[in-house]
């Protein structure tokens, strides 16, 4: 673990217990309010961050403002997106008690970070730095990958599972839709896993945290809406074969069979076996095979040949979180 130490103040458990009665909330569940109350801990996400000076950082669900005091330190501004009113109406207060000539250089903005499109500030943000609420990590990130392609790099604490998900690669067990989706915007690493007691109220499971890198797709991005589709339906029915999984999508069994074996990956291998480049190749493919000749070269009876390309089962996490 890279350690440094940050110039600004950090909040500590009493300061955060007082901050909650301050504004009047207790944390829910719903919104995943798992505040850090250890300031080690806000050192070393920001320490993982790689951050440089001069970045602008947004933040996803800033809550009482722990790890936000640590990317004032370390940047040149903050936006902070929190959906939770009380809690989005304290935090410049907060700032402006613990580290007050830090204040100009915070926007708070109260909305749905899943949602959000417009973002203030004298220049677009550069990295995304979050404890991200749990139940909605995976949409958040990648819907910020997708709106905000100013952001380079970032660092987000997700729970370990997801964490394990996102980074992994073809083949893995835990490897799905979040993974390879990922893979599309960014390269995608796992950069440690964090304790329950370091947070207010402490979760049921350890955290993880998830360093990216943004790289070019691996086609244009004009195809992700298709080259998406096609990971959807790859996954939604992850042990069947290709052809099987994508017959839906495709128009037909033997549609599916032919623009795989356009994009070279046998009809016979499941989607957990590709990376996003593969994906991306079905997809460009697709454009290649009308539907009406792919229904024309169909036999009588072919539909049904799908069950046989059925592979075998294998043990299997279904929930793509
Ligand atoms: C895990 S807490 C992190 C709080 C703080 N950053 C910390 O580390 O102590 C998640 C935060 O995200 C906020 N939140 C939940 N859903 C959100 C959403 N859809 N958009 C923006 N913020 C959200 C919650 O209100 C909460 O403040």
């Amino acid at each position: 673990m890279t350690d440094q130490s940050l110039d600004g103040p950090l909040l500590g458990p009493a300061e955060i217990r007082e901050l909650a009665e301050r504004a009047g909330i207790r944390p829910t569940k719903t919104l995943g309010q798992n505040f850090v109350i250890d300031p080690n801990t806000i050192r070393r996400i920001v320490a993982t961050a790689h951050l440089t000076s001069d970045e602008h950082v947004l933040e996803v669900g800033p809550g009482l403002g722990s790890l936000t005091l640590g990317l004032l330190a370390a940047s040149s501004a903050v936006t902070a997106v929190e959906i939770d009113p009380p809690l989005a109406a304290q935090l410049p207060e907060t700032v402006e008690r613990f580290y007050p000539e830090a204040a100009s250089r915070l926007n708070v903005v109260l909305e749905d970070a899943a949602r959000v499109t417009d973002l203030p500030g004298d220049t677009p943000p550069t990295a995304l730095v979050a404890n991200l609420p749990y139940n909605v990590a995976v949409p958040v990130l990648l819907h910020i990958l997708e709106t905000f392609p100013t952001v380079r790099h970032g660092l987000v604490m997700v729970q370990d599972e997801v964490a394990d998900r996102l980074a992994a690669g073809p083949g893995s067990r835990v490897y799905g839709v979040p993974s390879v989706k990922a893979n599309w915007y960014a390269e995608v690493s796992k950069a440690g896993v964090i304790g329950k007691n370091v947070f207010w109220p402490a979760p049921k499971i350890a955290s993880g945290l998830v360093r990216f890198e943004r790289r070019d797709p691996p086609v244009d991005e004009s195809l992700r809406k298709e080259v998406f589709a096609v990971i959807d339906a790859a996954f939604a029915q992850r042990r069947k074969t290709l052809r099987a999984a994508l017959s839906s999508w495709a128009g037909s069994g033997a549609r599916a069979e032919q623009i795989l074996r356009a994009a070279g990956i046998e009809p016979i291998e499941r989607g957990e076996k590709l990376d996003e480049k593969a994906f991306a190749r079905i997809a460009q493919a697709a454009a290649t095979v009308p539907a009406s000749e792919a229904r024309a070269q169909q036999q009588p009876g072919q539909q049904q040949k799908s069950a046989s390309y059925e592979a075998p089962a294998e043990p299997t996490t279904e929930n793509q979180a």
